[in-house]
This record gives structure tokens, sequence and C-alpha cells, in this order.
């Protein structure tokens, strides 16, 4: 259903004063030639309605020419940032910055964190943001998880459909995604409600198995036949099943980098008002389809960049999969068994 250009503005005012946004603080809009330009507008009225010092920072749109699809998630690292220091400086100048052209799995995003400045991904249709409204009480939920995966120095997962996977962990960080950027050098998504983090390298190991209802990202396509990842050293050695294993490793072999075959972040879906069918509602060019990302209990798996936390692996292929009706144990001890949500009793919904 349409959201009124009204309750956009309504909805950009609370989010952006759950990040901490005043008449103390500047925003940057950050846009390009394909941002949402309701977004754009609804942001820039609400941070002045909040009495922030607002600019705007608008890069040409830039294209790879080996990228294929419009997802923001399918060609990750190069950005219309990349290379521009005198706009990256004009960003780190700001306190929070609204970013509708997704700087996602750039290192840029790292080098403006760095410096302090808040970003804040907001780039879903404005039905989506209205249905996935942030709240405190998402925070409290996700980061009581984040507390326990902190902890974890071991990750295993396994399902009915035969997934038996293992890694251990350490290395990386934790990163929360609760939907507002409220602390200083913090980045987070409007939409979301999940965690995760990234395998020690070479630590990965065993069998995904994609079951019927999983969802290859930026596909935005329900596995309607078993695929089976084999998993070794941290890289996936092996795609296996039919025409969807063949898509897959197709597609993944478009790229010619081998980093593409590397784990990207793991962990867990916190978000109850996300939806597992919402993705089949929408058309593939709506967003990037953050409910799939985000839905209650699932284990959400990706493959390729790490740059995010510091990592080598720049590559440009980036697969979300979330899985539904996994068990994930951290140290041995459940956090979601046949994809509820057990313990932390904190981050339960
Ligand atoms: O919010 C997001 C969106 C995409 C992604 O790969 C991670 N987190
Ligand atoms: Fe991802």
């Amino acid at each position: 259903m349409p959201v009124s250009d009204r309750e956009l503005t309504q909805m950009f005012e609370r989010v952006l004063t759950l990040s901490k946004v005043d008449k103390t603080q500047s925003v940057a809009v950050l846009k390009s030639d394909y941002s949402n330009p309701r977004i754009v507008r609804a942001a820039m009225d609400a941070a002045q309605r909040l009495g922030a010092s607002v600019y705007g920072v608008e890069l040409p749109a830039f294209n790879h020419p080996r990228a294929m699809g419009m997802d923001m998630t399918a060609y990750c690292g190069d950005t219309p940032l990349t290379g521009n220091l005198a706009a990256q400086r004009a960003l780190e100048a700001a306190d929070l910055i609204v970013d509708t052209m997704m700087l996602l799995h750039s290192p840029e995003q790292e080098q403006i964190l760095k410096t302090g400045t808040r970003i804040l991904l907001a780039v879903e249709p404005p039905e989506v943001l209205a249905r996935i409204l942030p709240t405190e009480e998402d925070k409290l939920r996700v980061n009581a998880a984040a507390e326990r995966l902190k902890r974890a120095r071991s990750i295993a997962v396994t399902s009915k459909a035969g997934s038996d996977f293992r890694a251990t962990l350490g290395q990386y960080p934790t990163v929360t995604e609760y939907g507002f950027a409220d602390e200083p050098g913090r980045w987070d998504h409007w939409p979301s409600g999940f965690l995760f983090s990234w395998p020690d390298e070479s630590s990965a190991e065993g069998t995904l198995v994609l079951d019927v209802g999983d969802i290859l990202l930026p596909f935005k396509t329900y596995v309607r036949e078993k695929v089976t990842l084999e998993i070794e050293e941290g890289f996936i050695r092996r795609i296996h099943g039919g025409f969807e294993a063949e898509y897959l490793r197709d597609y993944m072999a478009y790229f010619k980098d081998p980093e593409v075959y590397g784990i990207s972040h793991i962990g867990w879906g916190l978000q109850p008002r996300a939806q597992w069918t919402a993705m089949g509602l929408h058309d593939k060019n709506d967003g990037m389809c953050m409910d799939a990302r985000a839905f209650y209990g699932n284990f959400l798996f990706s493959t390729g960049p790490n740059t995010e936390v510091g990592g080598s692996r720049k590559t440009p292929c980036h697969m979300d999969i979330p899985l539904r009706g996994c068990d994930i144990l951290l140290d041995g001890e459940p956090v979601v068994l046949a994809g509820d949500v057990v313990a932390p009793e904190a981050s339960r919904a």
C-alpha cells in the first residue's frame, strides 16, 4: 500500500530522533541518480524539522560494465563515491549521513565510520520502511543476542534438510542492525533487526543445504529444489543440485574471482515484523528485500566481501542466503532451534 509523503516524513523524524539527531547535529543526505526522490525529500525535511544543519551530497551514478541487475547488493565494493575524495571529506564532516544510494560493503564506508560519523542506510520502498519502523525494543532484543554472539568462539548450524556447518568465531567483531544509527561511528540499516559476525578465516567447514523456500539474494528467488554447498577451509568448494545450483554456479563463475567463494557475514534474524513471504509480493527492483535478511529465526549466510570488518576480500559478488528451519548453536548452546529463537531470552520477540 502506498505511504503518504507526510507519513514518510514523520517516520524519518522518528528514526532520526532515535539516531540522536537534534539542533546540535549536522546531517548529510547522500544521493545519486537512482535514489528514491521521496526518501531524499523526507530525510531532508525531517532533519530540518529536528533543527539539524542539513545538506545534500549528490554523486553521479556509477555502473560497473560487468554488473548485472539493479539490486544494489549485487555488485559490491565500487560505488559512486569510489575515488571521490572531495565528496568523502564532505560526508565525513557530517555527524550523520542518511545514505539513499548504498555505500555498504565499500572500503569508503569504513573510512567514513572511523571518523566517528554515523551512517543510516535507507533504500527500501516506503511501505517496507513503514512496516518495519525501528523501535527501542528491536535494539534491546538485537543487543541481547549480540552479547551472546560476542562471547561465542564457535558456531554450528544444522537442519533437517541436511545442513551441517561449523566455524570458529572471534577474529571478527559482532555487527548488529536494529534500524537506527545512534552511536558515534555506527552504521545501521532501516529496516533491519538481525546480527552477524564473520567466521575466522579458513575455519568455515561442512555442508549447507538450501531447502525449498530458502532464499537467494540478489536473485530474489525462493529455492524450489535443494542446492547443496560444500564448504572447506572457509570457501565454497562445490555447489550441486538441479537448475538453481547450476544458475548459482554460473553466476558466481561469471566474476572470475576465486574470492567470491569466501564466506562473508553469518548470523540470524530477529525481526518479527519482517516476513519470509514479503519477497514474493515485490518486484525484483523494488529494493534489496530486507524482509528476507531480517525475518525472525532465519540463519543468514552470505558469501564474498569482508572489507567492512577489515578483511582483505574486496570482491564484488555478494550473495545473501537466508535459510529457514535451522538449529544454530554457539559454543554448543542453542540460540535458534528449528527456525525459532530460543535464547538469549531477552532476544526473543
Ligand atoms: O543490511 C544489510 C544489507 C545487506 C547486507 O549484505 C547486509 N546487511
Ligand atoms: Fe550481506
